[in-house]
């Protein structure tokens, strides 16, 4: 009996604990909930709301505020409501942001909206906008938005959304990789892809009989040409086959044009949406394994290869034969000049950094220039006869190019009538004042380069028209020029912009001074596909014919 009591009394303790830990365990519950509600509750609602208000009682005005869903249903409302095609003489910029424009016409320079519960505002004004990119004492990071999808791409160590002490690090290695001496070393990767281009149109014009010329896809054989110039110069010529290189190709165009419009999409605003097994993600998925797997395989090779060189008696090699001399070789090189490193992954997201960074602009820049040169026949030959008169025939060699004046006032033009990057974007992490504004943190401030680029107070008013000559230095008497960011600003400036100026300029050298371009019949001017970049949505075709000058055997 007394046994028994003993045992009742353990279990009347057990039981009361387990109560007690159930008591315990449903407050905790209850508690994370209660947080978890108000946390939602001040995520989605009311930091959205009082940001509102605090951009409000500036006298910033934006669309009316909704919860949750922000201004998206107004955006795509408004990018929806643009005919498929627009006239030849206008540049199309609208196209991509469409609602940067409009909230900047309706509302003022500084304007705002939401996308989701994020709260955006869009600095439509030029002196406003560089103090944002040049901003000194740490106001802003990348933004996160652009992170979410160039992590994707790209990888989360590129330098592309690097920030603070992360990103110096990778600057130090990746800067001098871009210096104008090392970039010397790449002409020749450049010029070998641009006669390979010119050798293909010049099959197609030899082998037709029409009087006209021939027909070409601008749009698919200039990226090609400059993938396999971003390839080369990043790999070396011998590395990578042409069927990976293809698929490489197709991956990031993949990529870019499924995750792009996911940005501006109601599937953001639900966290995890990007690691559903959904169709698409699982296409997505297979598609950056395979990229991540031929370039890891190079990578691995490249590294292999310098331990062994380094190793061996033939160590009294020059440094830049054990590394190579393309931007891997750099990067390696400045990694041991510099005695900093970088993990054998953190190379790989950087290698794909150069191709994701470099493949739509460039090509833009490149599609755009040729298209607007065959609508304007008499800046094409203005083009042309420089060319004639600075490289001829000669073999074209990088010094030439400084010299190539008004090539510079084409490419500049063509930046700013259709900009290969229409806008930037940052995220203010503290309070502080640009100009007359106060930005509070967690801010996400646009630069929308486009809006920029057609303001008619800054550019007068032919701004809407195709005009090289206002690059004239004659022309260039006020200093707005200044306001021209195509390759960003400040300590964030594009480290490929010298790269990719000189394939332009070597790629339009060999390409003006063999044929002529006209627009082809049936073109129909619609750039603007994708969020960023305005790609001809239905192509580039241009009819190119041998310049008279020129008769091949
Ligand atoms: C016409 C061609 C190009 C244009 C218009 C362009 C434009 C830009 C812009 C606007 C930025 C700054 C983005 C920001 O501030 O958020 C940028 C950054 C960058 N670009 Fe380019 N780019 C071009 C070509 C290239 C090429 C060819 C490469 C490399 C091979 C390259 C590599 C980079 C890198 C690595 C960054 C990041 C720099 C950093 O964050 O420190 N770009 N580019």
């Amino acid at each position: 009996m007394g046994l028994l009591t003993t045992s009742n009394w353990i279990d009347q303790v057990k039981m009361r604990d387990v109560q007690e830990w159930q008591c315990v365990v449903a407050t905790a519950c209850t508690v994370m909930s209660v947080l978890l509600v108000a946390r939602t509750f001040y995520l989605l609602l009311w930091k959205p709301y009082s940001m509102r208000r605090f951009y409000e009682k500036q006298g910033i005005r934006g669309p009316c505020f909704r919860p949750i869903v922000g201004n998206l249903p107004e955006i795509r409302e408004l990018r929806a409501s643009l005919p498929e095609v627009c006239d030849p003489s206008e540049s199309g910029v609208r196209r991509v942001g469409l609602e940067l424009f409009v909230f900047s016409e309706k509302y003022g320079k500084v304007s705002i909206f939401e996308q989701g519960s994020l709260t955006r505002i869009i600095l439509a004004d030029a002196k406003l906008a560089k103090e944002v990119l040049v901003a000194k004492g740490g106001h802003y990071r990348k933004a996160a938005l652009i992170g979410e999808l160039f992590n994707q791409i790209a990888g989360m160590g590129s330098i592309l959304i690097a920030n603070e002490g992360d990103w110096q690090q990778k600057n130090h290695i990746m800067g001098p990789a871009f210096r104008h001496t090392f970039l010397e070393n790449l002409f020749h990767h450049v010029l070998e892809s641009g006669n390979e281009l010119v050798t293909k149109w010049q099959t197609m014009v030899d082998n037709t009989n029409e009087k006209q010329g021939v027909e070409v896809a601008v749009d698919l054989d200039v990226p090609e040409t400059l993938l396999d110039i971003i390839v080369k110069t990043t790999f070396g010529s011998t590395t990578v086959k042409g069927g990976d290189m293809y698929a490489i190709h197709k991956a990031v165009r993949f990529m870019f044009k499924k995750l792009g419009p996911r940005l501006n999409g109601y599937g953001r605003l639900f966290p995890g949406f990007n690691f559903l097994p959904t169709p698409t993600n699982i296409k997505l998925w297979i598609e950056k394994r395979y990229m991540e797997k031929v370039l890891k395989s190079i990578v691995s090779a490249r590294l292999k290869q310098v331990k062994q060189l380094k190793g061996s008696s033939k160590s009294i090699q020059t440094k830049q034969n054990i590394y190579g001399s393309d931007l891997l070789g750099m990067m390696l090189e400045a990694m041991e000049v510099g005695n900093s490193s970088m993990s054998a992954p953190q190379l790989l997201d950087q290698c794909k950094t150069m191709i994701v960074a470099s493949d739509a602009p460039t090509s833009m820049l490149l599609i755009w220039t040729l298209t607007l040169l065959a609508m304007h026949p008499d800046w094409q030959e203005r083009a042309r006869f420089e060319v004639q008169e600075v490289v001829g025939e000669a073999t074209p060699e990088n010094d030439m190019f400084s010299h190539l004046k008004l090539m510079d006032m084409v490419l500049n033009e063509t930046m700013r009538f259709i900009p290969p990057v229409a806008a930037l974007s940052r995220d203010a992490i503290d309070a502080h004042q640009i100009g007359s504004v106060s930005i509070a943190a967690g801010t996400n401030v646009i630069i929308p380069l486009s809006v920029l680029n057609h303001n008619k107070e800054i550019w007068g008013n032919d701004a809407h028209l195709f005009n090289p000559g206002r690059w004239d230095v004659k022309n260039r008497a006020n200093n707005n020029f200044n306001n021209f960011m195509p390759f960003g600003g400040g300590n964030r400036i594009c480290l490929g912009r010298n790269l990719a100026r000189m394939e332009a300029k070597l790629l339009l050298s060999v390409l003006l001074r063999r044929f002529t371009f006209s627009v082809a019949p049936g073109y129909m001017h619609s750039p603007g596909v994708g969020d960023f970049v305005l790609w001809p949505k239905f192509g580039a075709h241009l009819r190119i014919k041998n310049v008279d000058s020129y008769t091949s055997n």
